[in-house]
């Protein structure tokens, strides 16, 4: 997938979004006001995930070039309409018949561009705010293009302060004169505490000196870099600039939240730490590494590990103990520093990066040794936004940026695409990718009950990002329709564990397990990024103990599961062969009783072909040679009539013949010539009755000749007649060796059938010498038991210990000569075969 397709959503989830966003035309948002009062907190366990929307105003810059002013109206608190400029794809599609020029989308909340960032945070942001200081984990992310104003509104300018140096605010004036100012209870995994030793307290403070004192070095770079927090112009005042953050000066510029104090202990204290880290091209850095800062030294990539109960915690990432406003955005600054920044050809100083700051709130009785009651998380991700590579020219580094950023918020689509497809209850529930990237990762529990998160898009309305931003709202559009299932968390809901410098649980709080529990619970997934090193060298005795015990029984329950799956197995395949038999038998039958039918049907056609042949033949021949009774009689009468003629012609030439020798005497010329006459005229009659017979015998001829002809034929047509059957009877015995070879395979069948039989009752023994393995078993100290490496290891060597039985024989190198309980099976060669 390339870049331009992978822009914020893929094409498909686009398409999706469209029509979710068509539906909500006119829609208003569905009813999920409801205040973040402690006690109605149980109410509000399942609500839409609120998304709001900030329309950055237009730049300086972005006026002088003279920018379509156009394109996105703010119709009324809750609704935006886009209109597609010209130039825009929206518009050449439309045009296309593809989608619309006019997109309207709904919002929680649509802020325009004159909203002041204290209109903002207050419009947005107080629920959350006020949510987390009564114990409930909260997740704000900024979504939108680049340049469209997600660091503005997370961070703010130094005149113009962002929703997070007013949230941190909110949080001190809250907890102002409850402050637990020492360092000895720190945030640990993903909810827990851990009670720090003398030493370890130094070592934190230590920490937090340095970073402090980085700044302080790096004062006049960072303000020559760096204006995203602070502008430039404070650069000469630096340290004035940040000392005039105190939260009094915020407090001035906003109404301080109307929090419910009195549902928190009246004799509670507690204790702020921060983190702050980007995800990078996939890689997690810390920012507040100070180490890191030197940009030659190569930064050190963090893990994503999880813990116990599955929630994933950033290891060996800094938490830093903070006691006010101003030390949270020094050290801020000290991370954006270290931030990846890139000048791109949209914003000068654009985020690279998806950057975390979080903060922890840990709530602690106010006794002199103080107990952990509750832990709270706050974090504010700043996603780094998204272009398309042709359109900023990107290449190199920020080409592959770019295409990082873009997979990770394409991941982040398909999570919230999934989410809101398993909300249908009509429809399959999809798998949701959280796995594929960081980000969402670290996002699953927000998603998944921990907590309240809350979506803020940025756009800025300049004409040349308009397809982008569309994709921005139609991707809000979706989100917006995601249902949160919020676990009714305060604190004392879910207490932490408190950890004890040497990694073991020094105190459970949780009323229903005791902290032996804790060994049990440090069962650590199989994950490659388990981190174990987070247990004590007892623990993990005591743990690989627990996992070896837990092998060998885990490994007889895969024998077992192993030989009942053999058995269905062969259940199944004898089930298969006895169908496979029946519809060949059943086919063979079919397939002989059509043969025999067409072979009957073929016989039948030609001998009626034949029969037709011989008619018509005969039928032609008697045509031709049928001549009625009477002229056959007329001319059988002509012919007696004519041999009678002969015979007197015959006869009348004998006695001429007598007087030609009587007349031969020389005695009477007068006679002789009477003689020569009647002598002339016989012989004319003869010549003609000659004449007249050679005629007859002509006709006769050709009549014999074209009866000899049609004999002819009708012995070649015999002969064809002959060929036909001779290739019937050809194709006759074909179709009995094909009937005599599916015999043979229906033979075949059953012997395999009978195997089967054999197979089954082979499954059966196994079962038994199975049961009487685990009664050994059972018996036998699994301590002593040398672990196999794997499960087929182990079921050789089971099986090679039953090596009598005839699956054992099947092993026969594994088999183990020293078994002396072996049976003998008269089955076993059929296992081999
Ligand atoms: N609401 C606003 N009012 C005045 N200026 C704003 C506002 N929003 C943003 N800006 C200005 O717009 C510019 C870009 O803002 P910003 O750097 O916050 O964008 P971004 O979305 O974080 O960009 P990227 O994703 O590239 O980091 C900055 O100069 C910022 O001061």
């Amino acid at each position: 997938m390339d870049d331009e397709q992978k822009n914020y959503v893929s094409a498909e989830i686009s398409d999706m979004l469209e029509s979710v966003s068509f539906l909500d035309l006119g829609g208003k948002p569905p009813p999920m006001e409801s205040t973040v009062l402690p006690n109605t907190e149980e109410q509000e366990a399942y609500q839409p995930l609120k998304v709001f929307l900030r329309v950055r105003p237009f730049s300086v810059a972005e006026l002088e070039n003279h920018e379509s002013q156009g394109c996105v109206t703010i119709e009324d608190s809750q609704t935006v309409t886009l209109h597609a400029p010209k130039e825009s794809s929206a518009v050449k599609n439309s045009e296309r018949g593809i989608g619309h020029s006019l997109h309207r989308f709904t919002f929680s909340q649509v802020f325009g561009p004159e909203t002041t960032q204290s209109e903002f945070f207050e419009g947005s942001m107080r629920e959350i705010v006020r949510a987390y200081v009564n114990g409930v984990n909260g997740l704000v992310f900024t979504y939108g293009v680049t340049n469209a104003g997600k660091t503005f509104t997370i961070q703010g300018s130094s005149k113009d302060f962002g929703i997070l140096p007013r949230s941190l605010d909110v949080i001190f004036n809250h907890i102002r004169g409850r402050q637990y100012l020492k360092m000895n209870f720190k945030p640990y995994l993903s909810n827990d505490v851990k009670k720090l030793e003398d030493a370890q307290v130094k070592q934190e403070e230590a920490i937090k000196t340095a970073i402090l004192a980085s700044l302080k070095e790096d004062t006049e770079s960072i303000m020559n870099t760096i204006t995203n927090v602070y502008d430039l112009e404070s650069a000469s005042s630096t340290n004035s600039a940040l000392k005039s953050l105190p939260s009094d000066s915020l407090e001035k510029k906003f109404v301080p939240l109307d929090i419910n104090r009195t549902n928190i202990h009246q004799r509670t204290q507690a204790s702020v730490w921060i983190s702050f880290y980007e995800i990078y091209n996939e890689y997690v850095y810390d920012l507040l590494n100070v180490l890191s800062t030197s940009k030659s030294q190569k930064r050190r990539v963090l893990r994503i590990c999880e813990d116990q109960g599955g929630n994933s915690y950033i290891k060996d990432l800094k938490w830093i103990n903070i006691q006010s406003t101003e030390e949270a955005c020094k050290i801020l600054k000290i991370g954006n520093k270290n931030r990846s920044f890139a000048c791109t050809r949209m914003n000068e100083q654009s985020s690279r990066s998806h950057s975390i700051f979080s903060i922890r709130l840990l709530k602690l009785t106010d006794e002199h040794q103080p107990r952990v009651l509750g832990v709270s998380e706050l974090s504010f991700c700043d996603l780094a936004g998204s272009e398309r590579c042709n359109k900023t020219q990107a290449f190199g580094d920020r080409l592959k940026e770019a295409g990082n950023i873009n997979n990770s918020l394409h991941i982040l689509g398909k999570c919230i695409a999934a989410l809101k497809q398993n909300q249908n209850p009509k429809m399959k529930p999809s798998y949701i990718p959280f796995r594929e990237s960081k980000l969402t990762r670290l996002f699953q529990p927000f998603f998944c009950g921990k907590g309240k998160a809350c979506m803020i898009v940025n756009i800025n309305q300049s004409a040349s990002t308009y397809d982008e931003t569309l994709h921005v709202m139609k991707f809000s559009a979706i989100a917006k329709q995601v249902i949160q299932a919020i676990l009714p968390k305060s604190f004392g809901y879910f207490t932490p564990k408190i950890i004890g410098s040497d990694g073991k649980p020094i105190i459970h709080f949780d009323v229903n397990t005791s902290v032996d529990d804790f060994p049990d619970g440090t069962e650590t997934s199989m994950e490659e990024e388990v981190d174990i090193t987070i247990l004590s060298h007892e623990d993990l005795l005591k743990t690989t103990e627990n996992l070896r015990e837990k092998l060998v029984v885990e490994r007889q329950s895969k024998l077992l599961l192993e030989v009942k799956i053999r058995r269905e197995m062969a259940e199944a395949m004898f089930r298969q062969l006895l169908e496979t038999e029946e519809a060949w038998s059943n086919r063979l039958e079919d397939m002989k009783d059509s043969f025999e039918e067409k072979l009957e049907s073929k016989f039948e056609m030609y001998k009626e072909a034949i029969k037709k042949h011989a008619y018509v033949c005969a039928m032609e021949q008697i045509e031709d040679h049928y001549v009625p009774i009477e002229e056959f009689l007329a001319e059988q009468g002509k012919v007696e009539e004519r041999e009678n003629k002969i015979m007197q012609l015959e006869k009348q030439l004998d006695e001429q013949s007598g007087r030609l020798l009587a007349l031969e005497s020389p005695s009477s010329d007068t006679q002789t010539t009477e003689n020569d006459m009647e002598l002339d005229l016989i012989n004319k009659k003869m010549k003609r009755a000659n004449e007249g017979l050679q005629k007859q015998c002509k006709e006769k001829e050709e009549l014999i000749k074209s009866l000899k002809f049609k004999i002819q034929k009708l012995n070649e047509t015999l002969l064809e007649a002959n060929e036909g059957y001779r290739k019937m009877a050809e194709e006759n015995s074909r179709l009995k060796h094909t009937v005599m070879l599916k015999d043979q395979e229906m033979s075949n069948l059953q012997i395999w059938a009978k195997r089967v039989l054999e197979l089954e009752e082979t499954v059966s023994y196994l079962q038994k010498e199975l049961d009487e393995r685990k009664k050994h078993l059972c018996v036998e100290d699994p301590k002593q038991q040398k672990p196999k490496k794997g499960l087929l290891a182990n079921l050789k060597s089971t099986v090679a210990g039953t090596s009598g039985t005839p699956l054992g024989k099947g092993w026969g190198k594994y088999e183990d000569s020293s078994t002396s309980s072996r049976k003998q099976i008269p089955l076993a060669h059929k296992v081999k075969e």
